[in-house]
């Protein structure tokens, strides 16, 4: 369960990112987030496992205060979420395998991750989530061999074999071909529906965010204009979230054709 009460966010410049968010997200829903470009989707996202501080409200992550936690505790609560972003955040230059284990080094100290000592388990794990997203094949090739669509698996697998229980996903297919688009939303998906891991998207394209999402919540200018399940976000209500009639480029379907 994921708890936001009364969240603001205004960044040093006194630009407000998040005005009184109020959200209750429970346990293996699947969530995608709307809006313009600035409404605030990232910054949402980002706070919720405090890649952003919050300058009001608090944010609970399974009961704890993620808002003021520190040190270990921080840590810990950390680990249960994984993040996905457009841009994978591989290391490049390592194998995919290595890049998998590195979901597991909130489990060990320091020293043994950067001694590379995981324990046997550990590749256990990291194979099995390989698997998941079907491309243990790759396991020893470099990262940057792969194509855009392989690296975000790599990067789904990454979240699975940190074992995390919510995954938040900033734009995941915002540099993908639309065919790729569909498999990485598909692996999402049937991950979300096997694991019950708490998924949510920011997504650009409206037809996915209903294609794909139980629920939609929708922001504009840093404020839940929207939150309802996929049968309610019709083209009006996407309209009244965006401020405007819905555009061709909204829709992924367009780019297919
Ligand atoms: N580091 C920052 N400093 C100042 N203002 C910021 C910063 N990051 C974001 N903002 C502002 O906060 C608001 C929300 O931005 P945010 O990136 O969360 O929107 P978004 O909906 O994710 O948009 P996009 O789809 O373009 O990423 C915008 O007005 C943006 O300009």
């Amino acid at each position: 369960m994921i708890e936001l009460t009364n969240v603001s966010k205004t960044y040093p410049n006194g630009t407000k990112g998040l005005n009184q968010i109020n959200l209750s997200i429970s346990q293996g829903e699947f969530v995608v987030i709307v809006g313009l470009s600035g409404a605030g989707k990232s910054t949402l996202l980002r706070s919720m496992n405090r890649l952003h501080d919050i300058t009001e409200g608090d944010i609970r992550i399974g009961g704890k205060s993620i808002t003021q936690a520190s040190g270990q505790q921080l840590r810990t609560i950390r680990r249960d979420i994984g993040m996905i972003f457009q841009s994978f955040n591989l290391v490049k230059r390592s194998t995919v395998l290595r890049n998998v284990m590195a979901g597991r080094v909130g489990y060990h100290s320091t020293l043994r991750t950067l001694l590379g000592l995981f324990p046997k388990e550990d590749t256990d794990i990291a194979f099995e989530a390989l698997r998941r997203v079907n491309i243990a094949d790759k396991a020893y090739i470099r990262a940057d061999q792969l194509s855009g669509g392989q690296q975000q698996r790599v990067a789904i697998a990454r979240v699975l074999a940190q074992e995390a229980k919510i995954i938040l996903a900033d734009e995941p297919v915002a540099s993908l071909d639309p065919l790729t688009t569909k498999q990485v939303m598909d692996d999402l998906k049937r991950i979300n529906q096997e694991l019950g891991i708490t998924t949510i998207v920011n997504l650009h394209f409206i037809d996915l965010a209903r294609a794909y999402a139980t629920r939609i919540i929708g922001l504009r200018a840093g404020e839940v204009v929207f939150d309802g399940p996929v049968s309610e976000a019709t083209d009006n209500v996407f309209a009244s979230i965006y401020g405007r009639p819905i555009e061709q480029d909204e829709l992924l379907e367009e780019r297919v054709v």
